[in-house]
């Protein structure tokens, strides 16, 4: 295990980078260690219940106050984009990977494509795509308007956050609460991939109902980084997204210096090799719930705010079963995207670093070669490898932004005609 890493999901974590930085006993006393200040960060309202309550207590070289207006950050043009207001057709939309960046650092380098709630409703997930090849160095990024689920597709990024560094590389995802500073760079020089952006109730682990106590995402296998700080006084850019817009404000330090903290409301990461994949060994297709990492409930019980779901390795042995997923029409939304390989539903068209939306009763489900292939498939054993699809369903249908319906395939309706048409008897 590694000792930069604290094993386990949500837990009551202590660490201090300096040791007697944490007080012991209270949060708030009258002097902490070396003059620090303590701060507390709260990610869910002061009286949410016990088990939903998420916060955590700050020790840092200057409180977070300080600091002057915010003005608008006038970079990042497609990075939280006016929304359109057009109407919406209801087709659905797929879009090829972005190409790399030039000159641009995570935050530059992002761009909005899909968002369904505006951010003071509380509700809503967005979903940005990156691509950058520049370190972010004395800058950091905060966002007011929700957590932040970072889904690397191409190269490892490292988020240096207020409360711990956190090394991810594409096959993992890594959560930053909503406030939390951090600035990303690029140990292999360029990244590209995707971030989900929840307004609403914070991600947790999903009821496993009669699966049992064991399966899906494990709690051990998330982890919370260690404190970490850096001492920097010089020019520091704080560029802060609040209600869907950019915000900027310069430092004479790094706000990266929160020496402890207490908690439950901090960073992690999670490695989706570690998925426990369940699924049919009898027949028919289960739904794809059985695939969710993470959940963001709604305030209707079951029907998600927000699913993190992913599509694994897995063996497919489902008997007298079309085996792929099936056509379907859903109440809910779903944004997609693929981390690496091929996904079972689509034989071509949706690449790696690519996106797709089929918002609420949109028609869809296999292409027509899927469709083909898996009809006549004899049906062994037969095991799904080398790929990581994943998707951000919904209960708020999503609205692409002004870039991403300027940009998306001109002929994504051809993967579903033609079909050749049931015969009857007779
Ligand atoms: O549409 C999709 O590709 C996602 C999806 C996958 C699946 O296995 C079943 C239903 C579903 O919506
Ligand atoms: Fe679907």
């Amino acid at each position: 295990m590694s000792e930069d890493y604290i094993p386990g999901f949500g837990n009551h974590v202590s660490t201090e980078a300096v040791p007697g930085a944490l007080p012991i006993g209270r949060n708030s006393p009258q002097r902490p260690a070396f003059g620090l200040y303590a701060e507390q960060l709260s990610g869910t309202a002061f009286t949410a219940p016990r088990h939903e309550n998420r916060r955590s207590w700050l020790y840092r070289l200057r409180p977070t106050a300080e600091h002057p207006p915010f003005i608008r950050y006038e970079r990042a043009r497609k990075f939280a984009p006016e929304s359109g207001d057009t109407r919406l057709a209801p087709n659905r939309l797929r879009w090829d990977p972005q190409p790399m960046a030039t000159d641009v650092d995570l935050i530059d380098g992002m761009t909005t494509m899909l968002t369904n709630r505006p951010p003071a409703d509380l509700e809503g997930v967005a979903l940005h795509i990156y691509a950058a090849d520049r370190d972010m160095d004395a800058r950091v990024f905060q966002n007011a308007d929700g957590e932040l689920l970072f889904i690397p597709e191409q190269g490892r990024l490292t988020l240096l956050t207020e409360m711990g560094r956190i090394d991810l590389s594409p096959g993992q995802i890594a959560v930053v609460p909503r406030g939390v500073r951090f600035r990303a760079l690029l140990p292999d020089g360029t990244a590209r991939g995707y971030v989900a952006e929840n307004h609403g109730a914070l991600f947790r682990l999903p009821d496993l109902g009669p699966i049992g106590a064991n399966g899906l995402a494990n709690p051990r296998d998330f982890v919370t980084p260690v404190a970490w700080f850096e001492d920097r006084d010089e020019p520091f850019e704080v560029i802060q997204k609040f209600m869907g817009a950019l915000w900027m404000t310069t430092l004479d330090h790094s706000p990266l210096d929160v020496v402890a903290w207490h908690g439950n409301c901090a960073p992690y990461r999670y490695d989706l090799a570690r998925f426990n994949t369940i699924n049919t060994v009898s027949f028919d297709h289960p739904d794809p719930s059985i695939f969710t990492v993470l959940t963001s409930p709604s305030d209707v019980p079951g029907r998600a705010n927000a699913d993190f779901v992913i599509f694994p390795p897995r063996w497919m042995v489902a008997e007298d079963t079309f085996r792929p997923p099936w056509f379907h029409r859903n109440v809910m939304s779903e944004a997609m995207g693929l981390i690496h390989g091929a996904y079972d539903a689509k034989a071509e068209g949706f690449r790696p670093g690519g996106l797709s939306l089929h918002n609420l009763m949109a028609g869809h489900g296999p292409d027509v070669a899927t469709w083909e292939k898996a009809s006549a498939a004899d049906l062994k054993p037969h095991r799904i490898d080398g790929t990581m699809a994943f998707m951000v369903e919904s209960c708020w249908p999503y609205r692409p932004t002004p870039h991403a319906l300027a940009t998306a395939q001109p002929d994504y309706d051809a993967a579903w005609a033609p079909f050749p048409k049931a015969k009857l008897p007779g």
